[in-house]
């Protein structure tokens, strides 16, 4: 039969660099309201963005500024104002709310050094800029999601942020005295002779926890404060000592700071994906140092936001434990009542009016109107990511954007009711546009201005189908569940041409595929490859219930699913049966590992990034141990000791169980510093099929985490994935 797939690496690789260019935005901020001097009034919006250099290896990250001029409820003129500027070395930067000074923590290499900087700028001039290093009370600053903030007080005079807890230096027993051990780095900054650090011995090799994947050496916070003037940082006492504290924010009138924190005892377990983490809102007063728990204490809580007015702060809270990501509660906790209330509750099955409930881990920074009455969320609503609105007082959600084209839309922030978000597809990069909140209780629609356009791609098709599963295969505990996928074809395919199938299972698995822009399926596409990526029962987005009917099934609802949505979508005609390939990452790669055993004849290439192959094997390495009691349909509890009735169920639902059936070509790509799916998983599957002959390939990337997404990783590992799939589908 035709074909109409490229299989030239060189030709590949030219696709692959053209549709890398695409830039991401990853943040917004709107400026305060400037009136002209003909009376117009304006704000510039300040964007940055991430983009893949080839050349340099490395994600860049850029900024570009645009002006948007409106009277208050429309955008009147909008444009850039400038080029896009490479940002390097900051670290966290953020505008005081006057938008007169802003604030940086910079990194720079002094002396092949690592030294950490706070930056004040005014106007023109760097005002301050403080050797946070050389001041030696905290370690490294936090730049991550989780716990990082910089976070300037209402008063315009304080900034907090959150860093390492300083370590006191350890030495060896047999340290020998001498005044050279005093480096020449410690004298220029002010540690001389006689003044010199205080030092432990025997404390060299001991193990500190870390918080997980993408979280290593993050072990426990503290919250610091910079008093501006008088250049003096001081660690915020009060916050108990069982606790890591993160995503800070100043209380109203900065009596004090509101701070999430997680219980770190008896163990810390991973937190990247892992919203259902015991914590709490605290508050901990600036004067007595006291610490208020705010929230319960038995749940998972994230994303305290305060509202303008300074009365109410909104949160997203979950269950502890139990499947990682799930269906959230959005609360709002009054600041002078002190009463805690539910603004949005679990939903268990969609609505009539399609919302399926609140599927995020963290809100945007800025998610208020500007009455301080309405919520801004952006989450998966099946395979469709929309903005949604909620009234506070009543808890009523309407979609923004559910009329509107499907495809992605993420909010960056609102100010003044000036949202600001990213929309892409899959066949269109991420744009960027702006548009102003209705007033409460107008049913008008937004008026969306693109700031930012982007290059569609005409070659690409795509389009949502739902399935609904056979009868024998329905979940009895959870009847009546459906699911969808996400199709990707190339537009013109030419008379008699069947095209080649890649299936992709998503990752968690309580995670979901929205019909986003998606770099590594546009290409594939572009060579000529149709894609389904198959939001299997299970997936978020879709209603508590299709998440809860997963644990206890992993490798078999799932698995069915994905077969049943390519054997319908194969009966459908357009796609050659004998060229279909299925390809995921991590759950993803379990999912497509147990296929390519449960039906031997049907695949004809496999690809699997960190697989999960055992979980009986990976309970005792995985910074997430309770995800492989929960998915195999155990309750979780940290002194569980280890069952061998539980093993056996662990080993039984693992892809390793069918490996002797296996006939398709394995490709493996394995991070060497993966925390979450040890690349050990990845070995045990290599090592079973070498023993069993099947052709295998294992590509071993240094450096590289569960995601293999730095650049070089992630674009050697995209051209065998391509290369693999042409030459074992025969193309
Ligand atoms: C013990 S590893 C379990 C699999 C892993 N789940 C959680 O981290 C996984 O499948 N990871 C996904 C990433 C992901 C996880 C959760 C939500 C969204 C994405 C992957 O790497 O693709």
């Amino acid at each position: 039969m035709e074909s109409q797939v490229m299989t030239n690496p060189e030709d590949i690789s030219k696709l692959y660099r053209e549709l890398s260019l695409f830039p991401s935005l990853t943040r917004a901020d709107v400026g305060p309201v400037i009136t002209s001097q003909y009376g117009g009034k304006y704000s510039n919006i300040y964007t940055e963005w991430s983009q893949r250099d080839l050349e340099r290896n490395e994600n860049v990250k850029f900024c570009r500024q645009y002006i948007v001029f409106h009277d208050d409820k429309s955008v009147v003129y909008s444009g850039p104002s400038g080029n896009c500027t490479e940002i390097k070395g900051e670290l966290l930067s953020k505008d005081s709310p006057s938008g007169d000074m802003k604030a940086v923590v910079r990194e720079s290499i002094i002396k092949g050094e690592d030294k950490q900087f706070l930056e004040i700028w005014s106007k023109n001039i760097k005002v301050k800029s403080i050797n946070l290093t050389a001041l030696k009370k905290h370690g490294k600053v936090y730049e991550d999601d989780q716990f990082g903030c910089l976070v300037w007080s209402h008063s315009e005079t304080h900034l907090l942020y959150v860093a390492e807890r300083k370590r006191l230096k350890a030495e060896s027993f047999f340290q020998s005295v001498s005044p050279e051990s005093c480096s020449l780095a410690d004298e220029e900054e002010g540690v001389k002779m006689g003044k010199e650090e205080e030092t432990t011995k025997g404390e060299q090799f001991v193990f500190y926890e870390d918080w997980g994947e993408t979280l290593v050496s993050k072990s426990s916070p503290v919250l610091c404060v910079l008093d501006i003037e008088g250049s003096n940082v001081s660690v915020l006492e009060g916050v108990p000592d069982n606790i890591s504290p993160g995503q800070a924010f100043w209380a109203p009138s900065d009596t004090g700071v509101v701070f999430v924190g997680w219980w770190h005892e008896p163990f810390r377990l991973g937190l990247k994906y892992s919203p259902n983490r015991r914590s709490s809102l605290f508050y901990v007063d600036l004067t007595g140092g006291q610490c208020e728990q705010l929230s319960s204490g038995s749940s998972a809580v994230c994303s305290p936001k305060l509202s303008p007015d300074q009365c109410r702060i909104i949160y997203l809270e979950c269950a502890v434990y139990g499947p990682h990501q799930q269906c959230s509660r959005l609360c709002m906790y009054d600041w002078y009542t002190k009463r805690t209330s539910v603004v949005v509750d679990v939903v268990k099955r969609p609505r009539e009016d399609g919302f399926a409930g609140i599927y995020s881990s963290s809100l945007s920074p800025l998610c208020w109107s500007a009455d301080s009455q309405r919520i801004l969320v952006s989450c998966p609503q099946g395979s469709r990511k929309d903005l949604l609105l909620v009234e506070t007082t009543t808890g009523s959600v309407t979609s923004l954007t559910s009329k509107s084209p499907g495809g992605s839309w993420s909010l960056l922030t609102i100010e003044r009711n000036l949202m600001v978000v990213s929309w892409s597809s899959p066949n269109c990069p991420p744009s960027l546009r702006v548009g102003f909140l209705p007033l409460g209780g107008s049913r008008e629609e937004v008026d969306w201005v693109v700031l930012e356009d982007s290059q569609t791609q005409p070659d690409i098709d795509w389009q949502i189908l739902n399935f609904t599963p056979p009868p024998e295969q329905d979940n009895s505990q959870y009847p009546g569940l459906d699911f969808d996928a996400l199709l990707l074809k190339p537009k013109d395919v030419k008379e008699g041409v069947k095209l080649p199938l890649i299936v992709t299972p998503h990752g968690g698995p309580h995670s979901v595929i929205v019909a986003d822009w998606l770099l590594s399926s546009s290409v594939l596409c572009r060579m000529g490859f149709a894609i389904l990526l198959v939001n299997y029962r299970g997936s978020i987005g879709y209603g508590q219930d299709s998440i809860s009917s997963l644990p206890g099934n992993v490798g078999t609802q799932d698995v069915k699913d994905v077969q049943f949505a390519v054997e319908s979508v194969l009966r459908g005609g357009a796609f050659d049966e004998q060229k279909v390939a299925v390809a995921g990452g991590s759950h993803g790669g379990f999912v497509a590992c147990h296929l390519i055993g449960q039906y031997p004849e049907f695949y004809k290439a496999c690809v699997a990034r960190n697989p999960v192959i055992n979980l009986a094997s990976m309970i005792g390495s995985t910074d997430i141990p309770d995800w492989c009691m929960v998915e195999a349909g155990y309750n979780y509890s940290t002194d569980c000791l280890p069952d061998p009735a539980v093993w056996e169920q662990m080993l039984n639902k693992s892809p390793i169980k069918h490996v002797k059936q296996v006939k398709t070509p394995v490709l493996l790509t394995l991070g060497e510093d993966d925390k979450r799916v040890p690349p050990k998983q990845g070995i045990e599957y290599y090592r079973a099929l070498k023993a069993l002959q099947v052709p295998v390939r294992l590509l071993w990337y240094p450096g590289n985490n569960h995601s293999l997404s730095k650049v070089d990783a992630e674009s050697d590992g995209f051209m065998n994935i391509a290369l693999w799939m042409t030459q074992h589908l025969s193309l």
